[in-house]
Formats: C-alpha cells, sequence, structure tokens
C-alpha cells in the first residue's frame, strides 16, 4: 500500500518523513555528474564526499540553489533516487508527497517541483510554504486565532513568517542562510590570512567555531588551504570572535528583514509575539548565540526548537496527516 511521505526538498539536505516511520531518509543535496557522458555517478551522502575532491571529468552539483530548483533534470534524478531508496527498502510505491517550498517561488519554480516530485514517481503531489511547515513540525499550534512566529533559517534561505488561524499572515523569504556564512567566512580567511579554503573546510569551521556574538574566552581552531601568494599548502589559526566578525553583516541583514516583517503586523498579533516568543527552526539555527543576538536585538523571547533539521519534514508528514483526517470526515 503506497504511504504518504513528507519531503524537505532543502538547498542543503533532502530529508524523507513517512507516516508511522519517522523520519527514514537525511542525506545532502548533491548529485555527482560525469560531465563526458552526463550521467548521474553519485547522489547524495556518496556524492557530497566528492565536492571540492572531483577530477576534471566529474562535477558535483547542488541542484538547488537559494531553496529553489536551479536544475530541474538533476533535481528530478536526485528525488527519483531518493524515493527509489525508499521503496527499495519496501516502504512505498506512488506515495502521496507533501513537497515543501520558500515562500517567495515564482508559479514556474512551483510547478517545477510539483512535476519533479510527480516525474519521480510520485502518487498526488502538494505543495506547502516551508515556514508553515516548519512551525507546524517545530510543535506550535498555528491553527488558533492568536500569533505564532517562526524564522527558518536553511542553507539557502531565511524564511520569516507570522502564523495564525493556520495561515501564514506576513512573511518575507531571504537569500542569505547557511551558504551565504560559509562563503563569508571563505571571504574573511582570506582576507585576513591570505588563505584559501574550500566549502567544506568553511563549513566545519561553522559548525565548531562560528557565533552569533562576541564571546570572552574564544575557542581556536587550525584551519588548513591554500596560501593566496604561493600557491602552497597552509596551516593558519582563527579564533570564534573573527568568525563573528565575519558573519556580522549576513546576521544583521537577517535581524533587519525579520524586524521589517514585525513591523507590517496588526497591534493584535504584535502583542502576541511579545509573549509567546519566536521560535528558530532550521540548521542555521544551530549557530552558536544566534537566539541570543535575536532576543537582544528584537527585545523578545526567542528559542531554538528541538531538532531544528527535522522540522519541515516532520511537519509535512503531519500536514499531510491532517489533510487526510479532514477528507475522512468529509467522507
Ligand atoms: N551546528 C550548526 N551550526 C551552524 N550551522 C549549522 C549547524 N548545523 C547545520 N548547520 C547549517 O544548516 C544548513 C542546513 O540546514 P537545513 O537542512 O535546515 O537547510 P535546507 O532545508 O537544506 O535549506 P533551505 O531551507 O534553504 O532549502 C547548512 O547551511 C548547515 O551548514
Amino acid at each position: 500500500m503506497a504511504k504518504d511521505i513528507g519531503i524537505d526538498l532543502g538547498t542543503a539536505n533532502v530529508l524523507i518523513y513517512v507516516q508511522g516511520k519517522g523520519i527514514v531518509l537525511n542525506e545532502p543535496s548533491v548529485v555527482a555528474i560525469d560531465t563526458q557522458t552526463n550521467k548521474v555517478l553519485a547522489v547524495g551522502s556518496e556524492a557530497y564526499r566528492m565536492v571540492g575532491r572531483t577530477p576534471s571529468n566529474i562535477r558535483a552539483i547542488r541542484p538547488l540553489k537559494n531553496g529553489v530548483i536551479s536544475d530541474f533534470d538533476v533535481t528530478q534524478e536526485m528525488l527519483s533516487y531518493f524515493i527509489g531508496k525508499l521503496s527499495v527498502k519496501g516502504f512505498m510505491s506512488k506515495p502521496n508527497i507533501m513537497i515543501c517550498a520558500p515562500t517567495n517561488i515564482t508559479e514556474i519554480e512551483r510547478k517545477a517541483i510539483i512535476q519533479a516530485a510527480e516525474q519521480s514517481g510520485g502518487g498526488k503531489v502538494y505543495l506547502e510554504y516551508e515556514p508553515k511547515v516548519a512551525a507546524i513540525g517545530a510543535g506550535l499550534d498555528i491553527f488558533k486565532p492568536r500569533g505564532s512566529m517562526v524564522i527558518d533559517m536553511g542553507g539557502g534561505t531565511s524564511d520569516i513568517a507570522i502564523l495564525s488561524l493556520g495561515d501564514i499572515v506576513a512573511s518575507q523569504s531571504i537569500r542569505l542562510a547557511g551558504d551565504k556564512m560559509n562563503s563569508d567566512i571563505a571571504a574573511y580567511i582570506k582576507d585576513k590570512h591570505g588563505l584559501v579554503i574550500g566549502e567544506h573546510t568553511a563549513e566545519n569551521i561553522k559548525m565548531e567555531i562560528g557565533t552569533a556574538l562576541q564571546v570572552d574566552d574564544p575557542k581556536e581552531m587550525d584551519v588548513r588551504g591554500r596560501d593566496v601568494a604561493s600557491g602552497m599548502p597552509k596551516q593558519i589559526t582563527v579564533n570564534q570572535n573573527e568568525i563573528e566578525e565575519a558573519l556580522h553583516d549576513t546576521l544583521d541583514q537577517i535581524v533587519t528583514a525579520t524586524i521589517n516583517v514585525l513591523e507590517t503586523i496588526p497591534p493584535e498579533l504584535a502583542s502576541d509575539i511579545i509573549d509567546r516568543g519566536i521560535v528558530l527552526t532550521g540548521g542555521t539555527s544551530l549557530l552558536n548565540g544566534l537566539d541570543q543576538l535575536f532576543s537582544s536585538r528584537l527585545k523578545v523571547p526567542v528559542v531554538v526548537s528541538q531538532d531544528p533539521l527535522d522540522n519541515v519534514a516532520k511537519g509535512a508528514g503531519e500536514m499531510l496527516e491532517r489533510m487526510q483526517k479532514t477528507d475522512s470526515k468529509k467522507k
């Protein structure tokens, strides 16, 4: 029997939630392609290990950029591979799919995502906006007549949304999130230390010593790369406060976008947000000190959800279950 699945088709990771099983797949959104034959060589974790280490005839690409599909054919191949992997495990054939997208996608992008899921072996395909689904996955009851606020920060996009009565009342999606932070770190290290580092190294630095606030006793980390001047391998040491400096402008822009959204809402909803606070979800919400940065700038309570990387996939599964219950009540 076909089971329903929720898919978080993210810029950085694809997560699949199966009813009754929980999250059954969690892999990077990367595909390795042979540039001579155009054949897909590896998908997901296996392809991710190739990023920055490929010979000239292999290209490891991310088919989604900034939260939207930049390469439709490769996205479809990636989705088919992941859905196929579940069928092999005996989970399902032709499942109904709830797939999630940022709030600012165009109608063409919306159709492209639905089409990719249908052609990848889906039954009925539904598309829902990420912050709504993330809020449900984070355990917020968005269906009551009161305001809830969520900021979903992933790899490509930060989605800021205020929800009430099951819908988005105000939102903004900006293409600034974890990926931009990785490039900020790489640019900073090149400028300040004359060292060229790869995408993986920048991401490791962010995860190990990344911080949204200056700290009194900064941790240090050794970083290896290529010396800009000599072209030779070189090792340097960076500390936490340097990474805060690298991330400062991007974080400031995300906070400013949040303030702009708050400024558009009616006073009753604003009062609900003061009472109930803001929930941060998505992988980037795990950045050290980010909740404190938001609460000090916005003067409202801010918490990071539980398992922020899983919220969208889990919320998508829960939404499908909710829709089925409503459908069976109608019958
Ligand atoms: N501990 C951590 N500290 C800082 N950033 C982290 C941490 N863990 C994961 N991230 C970042 O979270 C991002 C991935 O988050 P997530 O899986 O929620 O995004 P996504 O859903 O794939 O992206 P999008 O929603 O933009 O399509 C990556 O940029 C990753 O570097």
